[in-house]
């Protein structure tokens, strides 16, 4: 089993034990009750690269990264910092996250958030909405074509986004297949956890002009990020380079400084 049939087993077990507790039914009244959600399209797709910004706790990887105390001040800082989109992971054996980091980074902003988890079921994305999420993500290489295809019209019918996550072109065509608006190319293979940050500029040159393109992982830095808009990058969603600078505020910064900057390479559309 590799690394991503594993992480899809327990997310499944966990998912079943939730279902147990709060039938579907209940789920979806809870989120037809939630406040609408926000406009995640405008803010992707406002000038500059923008910065999608992650509250990551751990890592399959590398283990507890930053020791997070409070997830709706690290979201806070964020926020301060100019982040377009707070991510926050949701998924609990490998990732350290929570539902309960949603509820709190919710509480603390205004900018449009994503429920980074491995999303299997149409139960998880009305959770998702529940919880105040306005964007999920669907993992191509985690789903049949047919499940992805469904859970990306659940996701619009609640007028919800989809981040649709890839990892070579075969994967970037399936999206596409699936009618994806925003795609991400994830330079770590889930399969084995190695990074590869030439992925991006590989597959995101072929893809539509009008498709949002994201890079996932592995930003370590403005530099990064200036490469990656050279390709075509209308943000760069970056968890670990974030949570462990000491300062998540002035990281943030940083990098939205240099997606404004008029030297950095603007995607024509
Ligand atoms: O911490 P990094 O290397 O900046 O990566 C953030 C994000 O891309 C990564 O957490 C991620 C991308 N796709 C995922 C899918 C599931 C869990 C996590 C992820």
């Amino acid at each position: 089993m590799n690394v991503l049939e594993s992480i899809l087993e327990g997310v499944r077990a966990d998912l079943a034990a939730r279902e147990a507790r709060t039938p579907l039914s209940e789920i979806k009244d809870l989120a037809a009750q939630a406040a609408p959600p926000r406009d995640v399209m405008a803010a992707l797709r406002a000038p500059g690269v923008g910065v999608i910004a992650e509250v990551k706790r751990r890592s399959p990887s590398k283990g507890e990264l930053a020791g997070i105390s409070d997830p709706a001040e690290l979201a806070r800082d964020y926020e301060a910092g100019g982040a377009r989109v707070i991510s926050v992971l949701t998924e609990e054996r490998r990732f350290g996250g929570s539902l309960a980091d949603l509820d709190a980074v919710r509480t603390a902003v205004d900018v449009p958030l994503l429920r980074k988890d491995f999303m299997v079921s149409p139960y998880q994305i009305h959770e998702a909405r529940a919880h105040g999420a306005d964007m999920i993500l669907l993992i191509v290489a985690a789903l049949e074509q047919n499940v992805l295809e469904a859970l990306l019209d659940r996701a619009e019918s609640l007028g919800m986004t989809a981040l649709v996550e890839v990892h070579t072109a075969e994967e970037a065509d399936r999206a596409l297949e699936a009618g994806a608006q925003v795609i991400g190319v994830n330079a770590r293979d889930l399969t084995t956890l190695e990074v590869d940050r030439d992925c991006f500029g590989r597959i995101a040159p072929g893809l539509p002009s009008e498709v949002i393109k994201i890079a996932e992982s592995g930003v370590r830095g403005p530099g990064d990020l200036m490469t990656y808009a050279g390709f075509g990058a209308d943000a760069v969603l970056v968890g670990e380079g974030l949570v462990t600078s000491g300062n998540p505020r002035s990281a943030v910064t940083q990098l939205v400084t240099a997606g404004s900057h008029p030297a950095c390479p603007r995607p024509s559309r």
